[in-house]
């Protein structure tokens, strides 16, 4: 079945008759539709952005602390939310956080490790490191003292994530 739609009707309802009125109405439905969706993303970007500011502006707690254990997974699916980049793994009934980047070179992968090592220094909390191939680069984050993930692990994260390292990664970084 085909509908014929005459001229005037599909140009009123494209463009708007009547000074533009119903287009105009129609841009109203779709700006509150997108407008309402990118607001409720912008907004859960800026309460994601202030998480994980605060988090960066913590101090991380001594590891041999007697009450410091390894939290749960889902504690930590929620903390991830707040390490944009980072990833939870398990490794071996271990959870872990780990990211990883494609440097410009084995010295500017040096120079990142350095970077983040001046953070690990000051925060007594420390990644392990690895630079495979020349030029990638991964960092895995977890608390030894008590196998497992603690808040120091997302704090530290965070401060990473702080980090100008710009300069010192490929374009398509992100390995
Ligand atoms: C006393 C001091 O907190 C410990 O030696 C720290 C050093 N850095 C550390 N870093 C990490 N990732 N886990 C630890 O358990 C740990 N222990």
């Amino acid at each position: 079945m085909h509908f014929q739609v005459p001229l005037a009707t599909l140009s009123h309802i494209l463009f708007g008759g009547h000074h533009g009125r119903f287009s105009t109405q129609l841009e109203k439905i779709r700006w509150n539709h997108v407008g309402e969706s990118s607001n409720r993303n912008l907004i859960y970007r800026f309460r994601t952005f202030c998480a994980s500011r605060d988090l960066a502006a913590k101090k991380c707690v001594p590891c041999n602390s007697k009450d410091l254990q390894a939290m749960t997974e889902e504690s930590a699916t929620e903390f991830l939310l707040k390490v944009a980049g980072w990833n939870l793994v398990n490794a071996n009934g271990t959870l872990k956080l780990n990211r990883s980047w494609k440097v410009k070179s084995f010295s500017k992968g040096l120079e990142l490790f350095q970077l983040v090592g001046n953070v690990a220094e000051t925060e007594g909390h420390h990644p392990d490191l690895h630079l495979v191939g020349w030029n990638n680069i991964t960092i895995e984050i977890w608390t030894h003292a008590v196998g497992g993930l603690t808040e120091n692990d997302f704090i530290l994260a965070a401060k990473i994530n702080g980090l100008n390292l710009h300069h010192l990664l490929r374009k398509n970084a992100s390995a």
